[in-house]
């Protein structure tokens, strides 16, 4: 059976010492609860480092939201998997669509970012998703699946089982819209059912897929009771205590 994962992406926002107070509150909340499902959260570079030393001993990783593909180099203002190993991040967000809208990250990036976090054995979380211009002109498969062949070029079977995809569609990320469970599952069957087209249906069985766009408290666990669905990207509701909190333990009650 495959492990629900549920990771935080703070995105830009907080301090050192707010986030340091998140991380306090979720892992004294989970204290030494037997937990079956991942936990990961990802605040902004600046703070990874206190994340990871509040996490040692917790049920808690910690995932950078990008990187760089290179090991060093003159990459003014980037951050390479070598530097997120050295301070002991395990997973790393790549391709959320705000980084392809605003910093023009393409699949082609994409791509060897996944090479190079696998290189480093960072976890990769790549996300994927469409625009409601393409949901509306009934484009969202096709585009997703294009997203996904550019993406895992070359990226040889025993890498892909271990991905996990976060199918996020553009017009619910931080807009209250949520996709119904039913729209969250048929495009992450989609996406199952194609890496099994790509690979084998094994690889498909092992890859997990995550839903993200407006995850809260109150919709987690339909969503997440999914057949396809296997955690959650969450933005907004990862800062807010009480919110992740419950999210996390509808994660844990679909996973019994
Ligand atoms: O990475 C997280 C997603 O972009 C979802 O953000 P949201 O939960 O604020 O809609």
């Amino acid at each position: 059976m495959r492990k629900q994962v549920i990771a935080g992406n703070w995105k830009m926002n907080g301090t050192i010492a707010s986030g340091s107070i998140l991380i306090e509150a979720f892992t004294s909340f989970l204290g030494d609860k037997d937990l079956d499902c991942e936990i990961v959260v990802c605040p902004p570079f600046t703070a990874l480092e206190r994340a990871v030393s509040l996490t040692k001993n917790t049920q808690v990783s910690v995932g950078a939201q990008n990187m760089d593909y290179h090991d060093a180099g003159a990459f003014t203002g980037e951050v390479s998997p070598l530097m997120l190993m050295e301070i002991g991040v395990s997973y790393v967000i790549i391709g959320h669509s705000e980084r392809r809208e605003y910093y023009g990250e393409t699949d082609a990036m994409v791509n060897e970012k996944i090479k190079s976090a696998f290189f480093h054995s960072l976890q990769p979380i790549v996300c994927v998703g469409e625009s409601l211009e393409q949901r509306e002109a009934n484009e969202t498969i096709s585009f997703i699946h294009g997203q996904l062949k550019r993406a895992l070029q070359d990226i040889p079977a025993d890498q892909v089982e271990k991905l996990i995809i976060a199918y996020e569609p553009i017009w619910a990320i931080g807009t209250g819209k949520t996709a119904t469970a039913d729209q969250a599952e048929e495009v992450c069957k989609s996406i199952r059912e194609y890496i099994a087209e790509l690979y084998t249906p094994n690889v498909a069985d092992l890859v997990r897929i995550q839903y993200g766009g407006s995850v809260k408290a109150n919709n987690a666990r339909e969503i997440l009771s999914e057949p396809n669905i296997d955690g959650a990207l969450v933005g907004g509701a990862s800062l807010i205590v009480d919110e992740f909190n419950e999210i996390i333990m509808a994660a844990q009650d679909v996973s019994k």
